[in-house]
């Protein structure tokens, strides 16, 4: 078990991390094999933010939501399953057991650390690299920085009842009746679209001008108006709140404006990194405008200094993937300071699980970038399954070579792995066109904006190769 307990007030070790959620736990194993002595400290020892109130817990409610949307979507079919019922209580019964079960695993690797390596309690730095946890002194020769992020409440809402986090909506006992969602990022957008697909009373509010990050204008706009058929959704516009006989009322303008009533209202608007209280100013590392260090994205290094950065603390790249990654570079580089090493960073990549799912990959377009469009809206494939909806938009280099993509459409996030791979792989549209695709698959429907590019670019599409397509593709 981590202790609170031990009685040395002074404790030596090569490689301080400090939290136990993804990335720290990353970089205690890999300074951990790269032969340094490591102490992993943390304030709980808890479990993940992914594994108990961010990304499983997340995607459970998505899971119900889905099969509740495929029932009520049976009818296309010729299938009429009858009065559907939803049993709120149920639906986050199950969300909280799997919860569970994926946090006591997490727990499980953490008990596995041997207990001289883990420390409870809640680290600031005291000079240099140098640490207070509690009434103990830890003197590190590296400290990886890895405390996460956490919610954030705007004023409106910081005073008012039954206003919900991503730390408290999964705890709710039953469905709430009605549900005000503020911010369309991927977080409030894939819950709004989970609850009101469980019958709950959903709307979304934004105060900026775009859906799920999307920094392209067509696909944003194309995801907005396939979820808006399912709730509304307003963006740019000031939003207002008070209680009222344990309603909370919200008032909005701008770009709209109206009045209404909730039950329940989820903050969704962002997770700055968690730093407060931590100490920055006794380091001497340089840090930004809003208090977050300088670092080297390669390296995860902070300046010329022995502290490193990982996860949802670098406020860079808040997902689960990088966090991982970031914490076994900073890790080996915290256990091999002062020779610190250069990593190669993976193509971006983030997916919302919305419905479709949303994604953008590789660099944005800029104005030199040759496109290729994939609509959706006839594709064989996603016809045949009633998802035909979406599209998916790919920027090439004046080679053809892939650099990126935006995307809101079906089967999307395995579009976007695929994408994510041959821009890895340094593909051009031609090559990826050459590869072989399934008939009828909904891959089929890529190839129309890797043609368009390939046109674009005048690459040689062999004469041996068929420019046409079968049916519906
Ligand atoms: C609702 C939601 C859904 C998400 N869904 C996805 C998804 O589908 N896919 C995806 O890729 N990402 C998703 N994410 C993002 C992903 O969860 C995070 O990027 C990831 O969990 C960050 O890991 P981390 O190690 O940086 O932080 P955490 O896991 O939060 O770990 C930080 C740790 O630091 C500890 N700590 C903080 N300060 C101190 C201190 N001073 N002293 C000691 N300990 C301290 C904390 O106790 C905590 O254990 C989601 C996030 C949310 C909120
Ligand atoms: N699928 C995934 O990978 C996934 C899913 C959920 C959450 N997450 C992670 O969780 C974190 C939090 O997600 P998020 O969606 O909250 O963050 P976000 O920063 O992406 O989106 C926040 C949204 O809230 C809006 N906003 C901010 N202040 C506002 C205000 N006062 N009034 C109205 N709107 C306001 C912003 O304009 C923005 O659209 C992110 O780091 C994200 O990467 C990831």
């Amino acid at each position: 078990m981590p202790s609170d307990q031990n009685p040395r007030t002074d404790i030596e070790c090569e490689v301080a991390v400090i939290g136990a959620g993804t990335a720290g736990l990353a970089a205690e194993r890999s300074a951990r094999r790269a032969g340094a002595k490591t102490l992993l400290i943390d304030e709980r020892f808890a479990g993940t933010t992914c594994a108990s109130v961010g990304c499983m817990p997340s995607k459970l409610l998505i899971a119900a939501a889905k099969v509740a949307h495929s029932i009520a979507a049976a009818p296309q079919f010729g299938i009429y399953p009858g009065n559907l019922a939803i049993d709120g209580k149920a639906v986050m019964h199950r969300v909280r057991t799997l919860r569970d079960e994926f946090v006591a695993s997490v727990l499980k690797s953490i008990d596995e650390i041997p207990d001289d390596t883990k420390l409870m309690g809640k680290a600031t730095f005291a000079s240099g690299s140098n640490l207070r946890v509690g009434d103990k002194t830890v003197r590190a020769k590296s400290v990886v920085i890895a405390t996460g992020s956490k919610s954030s409440i705007p004023k409106t809402f910081d005073r008012l009842d039954n206003i919900l986090t991503n730390e408290t909506i999964f705890e709710l006992e039953d469905l709430p009746s009605s549900l005000a969602v503020i911010g369309a990022g991927p977080l409030g957008l894939e819950l709004a679209q989970a609850f009101s697909r469980l019958g709950v009373e959903v709307m979304v509010f934004d105060e900026g001008k775009t859906v799920s990050a999307l920094k392209d204008e067509d696909v944003a706009e194309s995801l907005h108006a396939l979820l808006e058929q399912e709730f509304p959704i307003r963006l740019s516009v000031d939003i207002d709140a008070s209680s009222s006989d344990g309603a909370i009322e919200l008032s909005w303008s701008g770009a709209s404006q109206g009045k209404m009533r909730f039950t329940h209202v989820l903050v969704a608007t962002g997770r700055p990194p968690n730093l407060d209280g931590l100490g920055l100013d006794n380091t001497g590392i340089e840090l930004d405008e809003h208090g977050t260090p300088l670092f080297d994205r390669q390296t995860m290094r902070c300046g010329k200094s022995s502290i490193f950065l990982a996860g949802d603390s670098d406020a860079q790249v808040p997902i689960l993937h990088e966090a991982s990654a970031e914490g076994a570079i900073a890790g080996n580089n915290a256990a091999r300071f002062p020779e610190v090493r250069p990593s190669k960073r993976s193509t971006p990549l983030a997916i919302t699980f919305t419905d479709p799912p949303s994604a953008s990959i590789g660099v944005p377009a800029d104005e030199d970038a040759i496109t290729g469009v994939s609509d959706f809206s006839d594709q064989g494939r996603a016809k045949v399954e009633g998802r035909n909806v979406g599209m998916i938009r790919l920027y090439a280099d004046n080679e053809g070579r892939l650099t990126g993509a935006t995307l809101a459409a079906p089967e999307g996030e395995h579009f976007a792995h695929m994408i994510a791979w041959a821009i890895e792989d340094r593909l051009t549209a031609m090559q990826l066109l050459d590869k072989p695709f399934y008939h009828p698959t909904y891959e089929e429907g890529l190839r129309s904006a890797l043609k368009q590019i390939c046109d674009q670019t005048r690459l040689p599409f062999g004469q041996d190769r068929d420019a046409g397509s079968a049916p519906g593709v």
